[in-house]
């Protein structure tokens, strides 16, 4: 604006009144001063019209140059002089007429009003020249759009420019016996335990944990005082064998303790995942003599108290634990931290997140907080000792020392105020954290909560990507999803109403035998179930033949031993198509998933990558359909797109026709439904 107002000069009215007073002066003057010459007779004689305009010309150079003689002519001596009375008041009734033949605007400008020239501020310059067009200015555009590699680049964590990128393919043959572990550093009895498993080689992202966790002899020990361990952040995609690259180095570190203390948490977010992560631990650990344990919630408090810890009466610096590792629902293990006496986590030195991106939206109870404060020693030790006045150390009867059951980082905690001493110097905490999931997050913002110590990242992607050259910061730092090789994906724009006899009709004709359908809802679960059973029952009767595929629905609305049972059936195939929530959707391993079909599309592509991810697990092939509602096309093409994934989903297409053959049996069905809920 300012600069406008500058360009522009003095708004237009206030110019053009400048302008006017001036020329009415002007005009004045020079006509009492034709009035003065006529009157003094000095030209008797009429000039011709060109001399007049001479004359008022030069008199009009004259006012130009000198406004000030403008001084009343009639004041001027020479007017005094010569005038006579009669001319006087002819002058007089002159004026008064001049004055009253001027308009009513000019009233107030009077002679003597003029601003005589030498005051009055020169002229802008766009008065006596032509009108100056504005400036043009360059008209606005939109800047360059950043390129993917600065975006990439925009508050990357710089441990991330470090990250290990992994090839997918990569995979570490395990020796069969003798000293020679072939660069796995497992001990030769982990080696046989994992062969009588059918595990012969080690995958990609243990290729790459295990020799980080386990490489350094020095790294190995329990407590690391003075040289805490680096955290972990792993990302691999869904079946590639991320729980064995945490249990294997756990099992191998822990195998070297004299005494039981709790020394690896394992945090998970469901009690399914529990089970399933405890079995590994068990089948790999069996003869190691690692105590396990778990706390979801599924057995009565007291029963996980007695599980826990040995001493609840007395009150132990150290804790009192009865397990190495505790594997765990995040609710559950902060009712213990609370209320369970001599339940500690002083001693950790591994505390695992698996599922870390799910985990870490769950704030309940502000359980990561309280975790990670209770792996900490206090800032403000409270010692359960005194010095007397005869300076003996008296135990105030708060807790009972001994002092081995302490770990190094806490010792201080027992230190006597003002007397120096060796256990009084700092020590760090030695618990390491490892996070994995198949999505995790690279967002320093939301790791932040973890109070990571220097993290050391693996990336299990594939493509051309190494560490720090371009394509690396693109993988890292775009967080992409790697799928799993062998996944094939497809998807089938329908209409709502026909969405249930479009998945029938691929079940029937696909003649899946061994899938996972996600809904949206539990309830909705337990509606298609219903549904199905009714069709395959129409379809049955027509064709006495067919065997009558079994579905079952699998959500939150079961019971814990209910949902336990039926996966044991799923993975017995007594039942050969689960129809679940996403209660399902993460972490469970089922070797056989041939299909995972999304009867509901996810809202977001974490979600669908973990769906998926059920099938084609470790090196496995298998399929994915997901089913699209005509409205939903666009967003869920979009979020393909966004996550550089269109290209990889391929559309199926069933027409019309062919869902016919199976028209009747489903209306029949809709019939059956609709008197069932009746009832
Ligand atoms: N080295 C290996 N050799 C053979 N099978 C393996 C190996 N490592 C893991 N597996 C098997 O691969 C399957 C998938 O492993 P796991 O459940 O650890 O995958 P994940 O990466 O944790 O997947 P998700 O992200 O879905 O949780 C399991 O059945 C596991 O026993």
């Amino acid at each position: 604006m300012a600069i406008l107002k500058k360009i522009s000069g003095p708004p237009p009215d206030a110019k053009q009144s400048t302008t006017k007073v001036k020329t009415k002066a002007k005009q004045r003057y020079l006509k009492r001063k034709k009035e003065r010459k006529k009157t003094k007779g000095k030209a008797p004689v009429r000039k011709g019209a060109d001399t007049d305009v001479q004359v008022e010309s030069d008199d009009e150079e004259a006012v130009e140059e000198d406004v000030e003689p403008s001084d009343e002519p009639d004041n001027s001596p020479a007017v005094a002089e010569d005038e006579t009375p009669s001319s006087k008041a002819r002058k007089a009734k002159k004026r008064r007429k001049t004055e009253a033949e001027a308009p009513d605007d000019d009233e107030p400008m009077l002679v003597d009003d003029v601003v005589p020239e030498a005051q009055v501020p020169p002229p802008p310059e766009e008065k006596t020249t032509s009108p100056v067009a504005l400036p043009s200015f360059p008209l606005p555009s939109l800047p360059n759009a950043p390129s993917k590699l600065a975006l990439a680049r925009q508050g990357l964590d710089p441990a991330l420019l470090d990250a290990e990128i992994v090839d997918p393919n990569t995979s570490l043959t395990i020796p069969s016996d003798g000293e020679v572990d072939g660069g796995t550093y497992l001990s030769q009895k982990t080696r046989k335990r994992l062969k009588e498993l059918g595990i012969e080689e080690l995958f990609a992202v243990q290729t790459a944990l295990l020799p980080f966790l386990l490489g350094d002899a020095s790294q190995r020990r329990l407590y690391l005082p003075y040289n805490p361990p680096r955290d972990v952040c792993a990302s691999a995609p869904t079946g590639s064998g991320k729980t064995l690259a945490y249990v294997l180095p756990i099992i191998e570190t822990l195998s070297t303790r004299i005494v039981t203390r709790l020394r690896a948490l394992i945090v998970l977010p469901t009690r399914d995942l529990v089970s399933q992560v405890r079995e590994t631990f068990e089948a790999v650990g069996k003869g190691s003599g690692l105590k396990i344990a778990t706390a979801t919630g599924q057995h009565s408090f007291a029963h996980e108290q007695a599980q826990l810890v040995t001493d609840k009466t007395s009150k132990l610096k150290g804790g009192s634990s009865q397990v190495d590792i505790l594997i765990c629902t995040p609710g559950r293990l902060i009712d213990h931290l609370n209320e369970t006496p001599n339940f500690t986590l002083q001693h950790l030195r591994f505390l695992v997140v698996d599922e870390a991106d799910r985990l870490l939206a769950q704030s309940f109870q502000d359980w990561l907080a309280q975790v990670l404060a209770a792996t900490r020693p206090p800032v403000h030790p409270t010692s359960g000792y005194e010095l007397s006045q005869e300076g003996n150390l008296v135990n105030l009867g708060k807790t009972s020392l001994c002092s081995d059951a302490v770990a190094p980082a806490f010792l201080h905690t027992f230190s006597i105020p003002d007397i120096p001493c060796s256990i009084t110097e700092r020590k760090e905490p030695s618990c390491q954290k490892l996070l994995f999931s198949a999505t995790l997050t690279r967002d320093p913002g939301k790791l932040a909560a973890l109070d990571l110590r220097q993290p050391k990242y693996f990336i299990v992607q594939g493509g051309k990507a190494s560490k720090g050259d371009d394509d690396g910061i693109l993988a890292v730092g775009l967080e992409k999803f790697t799928m799993p090789d062998k996944l094939s994906e497809q998807y089938v724009v329908c209409s709502g109403s026909q969405k249930p006899l479009v998945l029938f009709y691929l079940i029937v004709t696909h003649n899946v035998r061994n899938a996972l359908i996600f809904t949206k809802s539990a309830e909705s679960t337990t509606r298609l179930v219903r549904l199905f059973t009714f069709f395959e029952q129409a379809r049955a009767q027509e064709d006495p033949n067919a065997q009558p595929i079994v579905a079952r629905s699998y959500s939150s609305d079961l019971s814990t031993s209910e949902r336990r049972s039926i996966l044991d059936k799923f993975r017995s195939q007594d039942i050969q198509i689960l129809v679940c929530s996403d209660l399902i959707s993460r972490g469970i391993d089922i070797s056989h998933v041939s299909h995972v079909v999304s009867y509901d599309a996810p809202v977001d592509m974490r979600k669908y990558v973990h769906r998926v991810g059920r099938t084609a697990r470790a090196g496995r092939s298998g399929d994915a359909w997901t089913l699209v509602e005509e409205q939903e096309a666009r967003y869920f093409k979009s979020m393909m797109k966004d996550a550089e994934h269109l290209d990889s989903i391929k559309r199926m297409k069933v027409d019309s026709k062919s869902l016919e053959l199976y028209t009747k049996h489903y209306e029949l069905a809709l019939e059956q439904l609709r008197s069932a809920y009746e009832r």
